[in-house]
């Protein structure tokens, strides 16, 4: 998936064939303006408000005690986002967004929206990371730090939109009935797993700050009989065993490649003989391809845990040297450019 502003009219396309346009400048202008646009509108409640109902600018602003001009061009940037649509005045939510920014659906994204102000902020020490090499480290935050919350509500809502189709995908060893979710946070893959396969039962295993939200989740959910937080670092905790299947899902790229490879091969000791390891993970194409989108997902890892988004090879090398074997690995439809990767002890 690559980024780029998609051009109206045959004017534009010429602009851009013969690179007419400073594309530098609209990268950074237009992508700062409507991420920050999109985050208002969460955040000052527009989605949530439209998704009651239509409404023009002046009962929008007075219902959410909104400055009516300001209403009016966060508005008109909402529809130049795809967000809404106005008919004869009045604004609803436009009909491909609904999905996405009703708070009400169960493919409501809105929290990860928010959660774009905290990574905001991490994004402000970009510059400083890259000159000396220190990441923002979001793992080190104290348990109670709001961001986990946020950081985590976040990661549950997309685990939402691609759960039962990674589940689906997962193949178990007969008879299973123990997974380690390595980093699960919000538990909601292991607790996809264990809703489609009777008798299975799952542990997530996960930081202090991370688990006590985790825990809400799937307590909210009326899943606590199948999931069950356990507080640890995956790089130094006793993972027992032995366990059927280990989930370990975008974790990875918070790891440097030694780390992924130790943890491995204390992965694969707590695995069943016959045991199923799935890795799902933001994988970016081998190096000498042109770029896509991912490489900015690799900087955001190198920002926030000084790690990186790894190629399928690189993968495979760390999975190669704990003693796995790659059985396969498939593209997620519901997320772009996350790959569902099932590996075998050797
Ligand atoms: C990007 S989130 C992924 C959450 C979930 N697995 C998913 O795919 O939605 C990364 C998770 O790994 C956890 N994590 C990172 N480093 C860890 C460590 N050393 N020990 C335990 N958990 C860790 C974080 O707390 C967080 O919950």
């Amino acid at each position: 998936m690559r980024l780029g502003l998609k051009a109206d009219s045959l004017l534009e396309r010429f602009a851009d064939w013969f690179n007419l346009a400073p594309q530098p400048l609209a990268h950074a202008f237009f992508g700062m303006m409507a991420a920050r646009t999109l985050m208002a509108g969460e955040r000052l409640g527009i989605f949530g408000a439209l998704a009651d109902g239509q409404a023009t600018v002046e009962e929008l602003a007075a219902r959410l005690k909104l400055a009516p001009e300001g209403t009016r061009a966060l508005l008109e940037a909402l529809e130049a986002c795809e967000a809404v649509e106005r008919r004869k005045g009045r604004y609803r939510l436009a009909d491909r967004a609904r999905r996405w920014l009703d708070p009400r659906s169960s493919q409501y994204v809105g929290g990860f929206l928010d959660f774009n102000y905290t990574q905001w902020e991490w994004w402000s020490h970009m510059e400083d990371a890259v000159r000396t090499g220190q990441a923002v480290d979001i793992h080190q935050f104290a348990p109670e730090d709001p961001r986990w919350r946020s950081y985590i509500l976040a990661m549950y809502q997309m685990a939402r939109l691609s759960a039962p189709e990674v589940a689906r995908a997962i193949p178990l060893p007969r008879g299973a009935r123990r997974v380690l979710d390595l980093g699960g946070a919000h538990g909601w893959f292991a607790a996809e797993l264990c809703r489609r396969h009777r008798g299975l039962k799952a542990t997530v295993l996960d930081l202090e700050g991370s688990i006590r939200v985790g825990r809400e989740v799937i307590a909210q959910a009326q899943l606590s009989h199948l999931v069950t937080h356990q507080e640890g670092d995956v790089l130094t905790a006793e993972l027992g065993g032995p366990h059927d299947v280990v989930l370990l899902f975008q974790v990875v790229h918070h790891l440097s490649p030694a780390q992924n490879v130790a943890l491995l091969r204390r992965v694969r000791a707590a695995l069943a003989p016959k045991g199923t390891l799935a890795v799902l993970e933001y994988l970016r194409e081998d190096v000498e391809k042109p770029p896509s989108a991912a490489p900015l997902i690799g900087l955001h890892y190198f920002l926030t845990s000084k790690a990186a988004a790894y190629t399928p090879a690189e993968l495979e090398g760390f999975l190669g040297d704990a003693g796995f074997r790659v059985e396969s690995a498939r593209p997620m439809r519901h997320v772009p450019l996350q790959t569902l990767v099932i590996a075998r002890a050797e």
